[in-house]
């Protein structure tokens, strides 16, 4: 069943939960806020234009604190219960849980106390709610927001500045569209200079949202009435003017009772000659049960609204959350369980990269595919395999005694002093290989979420990572080396063997002596270039065997490496490490740490605010 008091008190208590939390609008609130999203009724008026008065009257209540100059300078949540019949009355404030206030005369008291805590004795103003609940039987259900009255002039003692101050706080509250405005003017006073109808014309120029309460009727000038503006016809708004008579300054002298004041408030309507016409709807009590009826309603209207704020916001800070991480635990145990979520994560990650998954595996293939051959391809094999050079290696080899058949010794050389040739491109494609894994271990630390918290983490596994890659790269660079080493240990007989012959008589001259020829032929050009030549096929055949195995080196030892064992012995050394030493290593940059706490805090005030709509059940 829908009942005003579920709804109302529904708002009100997910109001006192917002200023729990510093949420009441405005500020430099990087959250979105639900206060804002609640409907609420704040009363405005110029000074002494009876704003205490309606409020004490609604209550029935003398409670507000009184003085010259601006006494309000801190916004009032009213909030009022009504309760049994017969049941005693009594306040409390958000400030102080617990402590009823039976004494309204000590209620006044604390909230001048309460209002200079925050705002010294200075007479400043702070847009900090001060929350008052009411629980009464002589109350509806109705929260209003009592505001510092709009001035002119600063009075002694407060800034130049305050007149302005006051207005930007004040419309602070009537500016969202949420805000029900209670417009007070007094009828001694022309409604076109009124400062409440000024500002609410400006905010809400088709007087939607405005109740325009007049007061002060008993103190027009004999012979005049306000039944222009109570009818409509000065100000039109979309609700109806609601005049009243509060007490005068001498009843408050008297201490004329609030009760006594409501009941002599309507006499005074039901006996008027000119506004007895409109005595059901005048004075304070009708006013605050038309502002009841309407709060209920506007909020009825606005649950699906205010609910969909609050999904939207909790899902919103349940992905911060998760973004941010969950707070560091204080036992050894469950901080050693955190680094090592954290290392999984950023290997993980850094295996995408290798596996696919991300961007940049993809450049080793291309140190194997582009740059190794292309390497191969321009060692200086032609300057090695020249002619001369040849003819000189093979003669430094065969020494005094020439060789008779092949020259076994230089072609050795030849091909030994080739074959050194490719420890560079092998040493260069373990190098390149090592470049692309660090990049990669760079970019994965970066796309790790989880180590963005912890800056001495992400420096210690940084470390761990490339101490790890530079091990896979000395092993890398060991592994090819040697296989450019086995290539010189021992040659492919089955290519010599294969060989053709050289033939003796071969260009040869047939008329001569055929020894001869062979002598000469031996040790001429032609001879040299087949050597050069032979060699140059058996160098191109090892090096087609190098362009297939330097990347199974490469891979086996740094790539599969990295992949299998970059951080094992970060693991190791991990283990042996004290809770103190794993403390520093979670230590976890200050702002984030701050900003999880406002976001837990946050969800626990929409989720309480969820679970408040969830148990009020209402009609549409
Ligand atoms: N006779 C009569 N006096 C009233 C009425 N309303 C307010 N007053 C008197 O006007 C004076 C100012 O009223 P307040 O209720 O304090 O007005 P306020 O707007 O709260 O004033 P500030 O808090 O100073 O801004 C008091 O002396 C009240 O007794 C009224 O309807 N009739």
């Amino acid at each position: 069943m829908t009942t005003m008091e579920s709804l109302i008190g529904l708002v009100n208590r997910i109001q006192r939960a917002c200023t729990a939390l510093g949420d009441y609008g405005g500020g430099d609130n990087t959250f979105s806020s639900l206060w804002e999203a609640l409907p609420s009724v704040a009363v405005v008026g110029g000074q002494s234009s009876g704003k205490s008065s309606v409020l004490e009257s609604i209550v029935g209540r003398d409670f507000l604190p009184r003085g010259s100059g601006i006494v309000t300078r801190r916004p009032l949540v009213l909030q009022l219960h009504k309760t049994d019949e017969g049941s005693q009355e009594y306040a409390e404030f958000l400030h102080l849980p617990k402590r009823r206030f039976t004494d309204f005369g000590a209620v006044r008291h604390e909230i001048q106390e309460e209002t200079d805590r925050i705002t010294g004795k200075t007479k400043q103003i702070s847009p900090v709610p001060i929350h008052l609940s009411i629980y009464s039987p002589n109350v509806v259900n109705l929260t209003l927001i009592d505001l510092p009255g709009l001035t002119k002039v600063a009075v002694e003692g407060q800034p130049e500045s305050i007149v302005e101050d006051i207005e930007t706080m004040v419309r602070s509250y009537v500016d969202k569209p949420n805000c029900i405005i209670l417009a007070i003017s007094p009828a001694n006073q022309d409604i076109a200079t009124s400062d409440a109808i000024k500002l609410s014309r400006e905010v809400d120029p088709s007087g939607e949202r405005t109740f325009g309460v007049i007061t002060k009727l008993d103190l027009m000038d004999k012979g005049t009435n306000a039944l222009d503006v109570l009818e409509g016809r000065s100000y039109r708004l979309q609700h109806p003017w609601v005049g009243i008579v509060n007490r005068s300054q001498a009843d408050i002298n008297k201490n004329v009772d609030m009760i006594v004041a409501r009941r002599k408030e309507r006499e005074y309507f039901a006996t008027s000659p000119d506004y007895g016409h409109l005595a059901s709807k005048m004075g304070s009590e009708y006013l605050a049960k038309l502002l009841s009826q309407h709060l209920e309603s506007v909020i009825r209207a606005r649950i699906p609204s205010i609910t969909s704020l609050i999904n939207k916001s909790i899902d919103e800070l349940e992905s911060e959350m998760d973004h941010l991480g969950r707070p560091i635990a204080l036992d050894a145990g469950a901080q050693l369980y955190s680094v090592l979520e954290v290392c999984r994560a950023f290997e993980r990650i850094f295996k995408e990269h290798l596996d696919g998954g991300r961007p940049g595996g993809d450049r080793i293939y291309g140190v194997f595919d582009n740059q190794l051959p292309a390497a191969l391809r321009k060692l200086p094999f032609d300057r090695h395999l020249s002619l001369q050079n040849v003819k000189r290696v093979v003669s430094e080899a065969d020494g005094y005694q020439p060789h008779l058949i092949a020259p076994e010794q230089g072609y050795r050389r030849l091909i030994e002093g080739a074959l050194n040739y490719f420890r560079g491109p092998a040493e260069a494609s373990v190098d390149a290989v090592h470049f692309v894994l660090k990049e990669l271990v760079r970019k994965s630390m970066e796309e790790t979420q989880e180590l963005k918290r912890f800056p001495t983490l992400r420096a210690d596994i940084a470390a761990a990572a490339n101490e790890a890659l530079e091990r896979f790269r000395d092993e890398g660079k060991k592994t090819v080396v040697r296989l450019v080493d086995m290539e010189s240990s021992y040659l492919t007989v089955e290519f010599f063997r294969k060989l053709p012959q050289e033939v003796e008589n071969k260009g040869g001259n047939p008329g001569g002596n055929p020894q001869a020829t062979a002598a000469v032929d031996r040790y001429g050009e032609g001879h040299f270039r087949r050597i050069g030549s032979n060699v140059s096929s058996y160098i191109g055949m090892v090096s087609d065997t190098l362009k297939n195995v330097i990347p199974k080196a490469v891979v086996y030892c740094q790539v599969r490496e990295a992949k299998q064992s970059l951080l094992s012995r970060f693991y190791t050394q991990l283990g042996k490490k004290e809770g103190k030493q794993l403390s520093q290593m979670l230590d976890e940059d200050p702002t984030l740490m701050e900003r999880r706490q406002q976001c837990a805090k946050r969800l626990e005030l929409y989720k309480a605010a969820r679970d408040e709509i969830d148990s009020v059940s209402w009609t549409r």
